[in-house]
């Protein structure tokens, strides 16, 4: 059954489509620094990164054991232990035929040796050691460069540094690296109704939190914030920040003030001071969304409802910044999962529901509403671990269908 839906009207551009066509307005930032690997963490590599050594860079022993010549074994005749291989510590000798020499894991396999038998695989009498069992040459010995190997591209042009990535660099020697100039990006709330916590509230007011949850966002993605604060609904003070915030920011982001009402001015200053790429999308929440530029800075308009902002962030702000920084765009990585209970949809718009997600009884995954889905309510989604992704001709979701759903715990959000 179709649920008519006041709020979609016909006309209001596909989520896939103006997310493109956003993406095709953007260029990345061709600017690079020199960061020390303290720094590095959360930052974009500027290019690509070949490997300066061998890793390892020498044979050494994966087991604690001895280090011998394969060919020599036979069973029940012992060989003569002639050194010991330490970590950092190498035996300086060679393991002759019918010899032998103890090593730990991660020393260097000594010269004539060509495997290692792991001591629980060992007797030893009086430096006479017999191994046992099945050996086959070169068993329990890491390679030079089987890891990496000197000149190869580890990683490409564009690659976020992780803790992964950074423990990479580090076992490579790095000390420092070229990395994309990190962003500085404009955040501003608009609302005659927006106060800061700490302050008091008067009648119709409430607390700005859309700044501040995309600030956190924003420095979870290893940008600088620069916050302009809360704006008044004043056209003056609007046009006067958005124009400073274009000279001194790579992007801007406002919440609030895109859609309709009568103190909803950001698309008509856009319109004035910029240029308007798309307003009002075929998703929910986040219809209002608006994308433009204002002198050449892209500029996002998040709608002020915190759901929405939120949402808006994740489906168009994380890729246009990942355009910018020259990292891959981020595509959701989805699974399907079947709805535990029914899930209110009407057709016009992609609706991003919050979900919450777990593995049932019988190993499938199962999801459930967050809670109310309403774009007010963003204690639905701060609870939420996944956002449904409901198709926009996709009508009301009976218990027991399967769903498409994204993971959003662990993100940057
Ligand atoms: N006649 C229509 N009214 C509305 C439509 C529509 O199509 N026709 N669209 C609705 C949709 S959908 C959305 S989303 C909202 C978005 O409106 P705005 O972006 O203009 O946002 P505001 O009106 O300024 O605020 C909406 C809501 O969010 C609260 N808010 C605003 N800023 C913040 C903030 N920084 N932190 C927390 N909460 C904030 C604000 O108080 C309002 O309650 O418009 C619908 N209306
Ligand atoms: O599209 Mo609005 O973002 O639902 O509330």
């Amino acid at each position: 059954m179709t649920t008519f839906d006041p709020c979609n009207q016909p006309g209001l551009r596909p989520y896939l489509d103006a997310k493109q066509d956003m993406l095709n307005q953007l260029d990345k930032i061709n600017k690079s620094e020199l960061v020390g690997l303290n720094k590095l963490l959360n930052r974009v590599l500027a290019d690509d990164l070949h490997s300066p050594i061998d890793v390892p860079s020498f044979a050494n022993s994966a087991m604690d054991g001895y280090a011998l010549r394969a060919a020599d074994l036979t069973e029940g005749v012992g060989l003569t232990l002639v050194g010991t291989s330490l970590a950092g510590h190498p035996f300086n000798g060679r393991v002759e035929a019918g010899e032998c020499a103890r090593i730990m894991t991660g020393a260097a396999l000594p010269l004539g040796a060509d495997t290692v038998v792991m001591q629980e695989n060992c007797r030893s009498e009086h430096n006479i050691v017999y191994p046992s069992g099945t050996v086959t040459e070169g068993q329990n010995v890491r390679l030079p460069a089987e890891d990496m190997a000197q000149g190869e591209r580890v990683f490409s042009a564009g690659t976020r540094i992780n803790a992964r990535v950074l423990a990479i660099l580090s076992s490579l020697g790095l000390e420092q690296l070229y990395v994309q100039r990190s962003l500085t990006v404009a955040v501003l709330s608009t609302g005659d109704e927006l106060k800061t916590p700490g302050q008091l509230l008067g009648p119709g007011d409430i607390y700005d939190s859309n700044r501040i949850g995309v600030s956190a966002m924003l420095q979870r993605l290893g940008v600088t914030v620069r916050d302009y604060g809360i704006i008044k609904d004043d056209p003056d003070a609007i046009r006067q920040t958005l124009t400073q915030a274009s000279q001194e920011s790579d992007a801007i982001i406002t919440s609030g003030g895109v859609s309709v009402g009568d103190a909803d001015y950001i698309k008509q200053i856009l319109d004035e001071i910029g240029q308007i790429g798309f307003w009002k999308l075929a998703i929910k929440p986040g219809k209002p969304f608006a994308f433009g530029h204002i002198n050449d800075c892209p500029f996002f308009g998040l709608p002020g409802n915190p759901v929405s902002a939120a949402v808006t962030f994740h489906l168009l702000v994380r890729p246009a910044l990942a355009k910018l920084m020259g990292e891959p765009v981020p595509s959701p990585i989805t699974l399907q999962a079947t709805a535990l209970m029914p899930f209110k949809k009407s057709a016009g718009r992609m609706d991003f529901q919050r979900g919450w997600v777990s593995t049932q009884a019988d190993g499938s995954l199962g999801v459930v509403a967050a809670g109310t889905q309403s774009s007010g309510v963003f204690s639905a989604m701060a609870q939420a671990n996944c956002l449904l992704h409901l198709e926009q001709e996709r009508t009301n979701v009976a218990k027991g269908e399967q769903v498409t759903l994204e993971l959003i715990d662990g993100l940057y959000w």
